[in-house]
């Protein structure tokens, strides 16, 4: 797996609490508030604290998460598909949310994956800073190097509030996009994954 795919470790060494704190600080008086008022006094505490949740992407490892595969499926060898996996990510432009859903297929290879596990994929890219085309491959490549399936489709749906709260402002506009590999190069599996992911 390459560099972006695996934990990120920052470059210049990650600042202290206080920096992070301080910086908030500095973008509440930005915004035209003044971070002395009662209301405001543990906001910067409160950010730091909620931004190591939101972005605790960064410290996962996706290599340990999907660790665990196993054989022992009766020889299933179709389809597996986990559709509507939800995720809140940021996008790296404006870090500003970007809320959506995933869906993930793939074709085993005498080998699953714990489903959670795709699932938990998604929430460690989404706890990034992101452009949705990256979050879609960076997922695909994590799942393909650790499962080595016959092939795998992944497909992102996601509302950017960048687009929506300000800029050109079109809430409720949604952006699809798509991976496939290996035998969801060929259009009929293509069309499988699609039939199932918006089949109900
Ligand atoms: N391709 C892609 N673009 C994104 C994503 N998230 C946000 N953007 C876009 O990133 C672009 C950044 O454009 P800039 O012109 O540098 O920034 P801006 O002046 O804030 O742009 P506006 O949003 O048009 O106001 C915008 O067009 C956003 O819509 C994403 O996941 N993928
Ligand atoms: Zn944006």
């Amino acid at each position: 797996m390459d560099a972006i795919v695996k934990k990120l470790v920052p470059v210049e060494g990650k600042p202290s609490r206080e920096e992070a704190e301080e910086a908030v600080r500095v973008l509440l008086r930005w915004a035209g508030d003044d971070p002395n008022r009662e209301g405001l006094l543990d906001t910067p505490k409160r950010v730091a604290k909620a931004y190591q949740e939101l972005f605790g992407g960064y410290d996962a490892d996706v290599d340990s998460v999907l660790g665990t595969t196993f054989e022992e499926v009766a020889g299933y060898n179709d389809m597996v598909l986990v559709r509507d996996i939800p995720f809140f990510s940021h996008c790296e432009h404006h870090m500003v949310p970007i809320i959506g859903k995933a869906h993930i297929g793939y074709l085993p290879d005498n080998r699953v994956i714990g489903l959670s596990k795709l699932a938990r994929v998604v929430d460690i890219f989404g706890r990034r800073l992101q452009t949705q085309e990256a979050m879609t491959a960076q997922i695909t490549s994590a799942i393909e190097s650790a499962l080595a399936p016959r092939g795998i489709a992944v497909m992102i749906e996601a509302e950017h509030m960048c687009m929506s709260m300000r800029g050109v402002r079109k809430s409720g506009s949604t952006t699809l996009t798509t991976t496939f590999r290996g035998s969801f190069e060929e259009p009929t599996e293509q069309v499988r994954f699609m039939t199932m992911v918006r089949g109900r």
